[in-house]
């Protein structure tokens, strides 16, 4: 790999005493998809929001492009490329799918001219259709469809996302990972946290299977024998 997009090592983090990242390193390249596998309560999503900036680490390492980012604030770690896509979308139920849409601009670190949610009104032309209406009005998957919209108008060059086909019929599904597969083609860095293994090995490069904290287990998406050992330890 070239030097990774996002790099972890040695990374802890606690909510109080409970230790719940316990050591994980990690790189993912441009261009990259890692699928992050585990048990429900294994530290997936606490994971992804220490990245983001959510919950703050108790030591180790975060850099993106090189550049520390490891218990910066959500905002600045924002500003710097990454983005995420939280398991309850976050989608603001006051606002029109407009205005969800303009808090992607936050993301830039420069000006933020409206121009930029052009390109994404036109790739996800639902949610053109149902710019003014409130966000609330739109079904789960059109929901998940604007939440992802929505960090792609700032262009991120890394995105971790939570579970995002949880709750969705499959051919909302395959939309799903089709967006997923065109930020990677666009050199995107991804982090998949995701209960779908076998769709979600379909996209991913590679993987990591966690258990209490910790990698426990890692693979090549497409090795037949890493796959099936991943398979046999979630016993799915
Ligand atoms: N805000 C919090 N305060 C205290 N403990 C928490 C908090 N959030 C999560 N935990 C605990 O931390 C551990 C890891 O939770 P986390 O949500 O990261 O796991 P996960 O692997 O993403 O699981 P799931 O698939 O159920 O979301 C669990 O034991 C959970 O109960």
């Amino acid at each position: 790999m070239d030097k990774p997009m996002l790099s972890i090592e040695n990374l802890h983090s606690h909510y109080g005493l409970s230790h719940v990242i316990q050591g994980v390193s990690l790189d993912v390249g441009r261009g990259e998809i890692l699928g992050v596998f585990g048990r429900n309560g294994v530290g997936k999503t606490t994971l992804l929001k220490n990245i983001a900036g959510w919950v703050k680490p108790s030591s180790g390492s975060i850099r993106m492009d090189g550049k520390q980012i490891g218990g910066d604030e959500p905002d600045a770690i924002n500003r710097a490329g990454l983005a995420i896509v939280p398991e309850d979308r976050r989608i603001f139920p006051g606002l029109t799918v407009q205005e969800n849409l303009e808090l992607g601009l936050l993301g830039l670190k420069g000006p933020k001219p409206r121009s930029k949610l052009d390109p994404v009104l036109e790739r996800f032309p639902r949610l053109a259709e149902r710019a003014q209406q409130p966000a609330t009005t739109l079904s789960g998957g059109e929901q998940q469809m604007l939440a992802m919209a929505r960090i792609m108008v700032a262009e991120p060059r890394a995105v971790l996302i939570d579970e995002p086909s949880e709750g969705l019929a499959p051919m909302i599904v395959a939309e799903i990972f089709a967006i997923l597969r065109e930020m990677k083609d666009a050199g995107c860095a991804i982090v998949l946290v995701e209960q779908n293994i076998h769709e979600a090995l379909s996209i991913c490069d590679r993987f990591v299977l966690v258990e209490r904290g910790a990698i426990v287990f890692e693979g090549n998406a497409g090795d037949k024998a890493a796959e099936e050992e991943l398979l046999q330890r979630l016993s799915v």
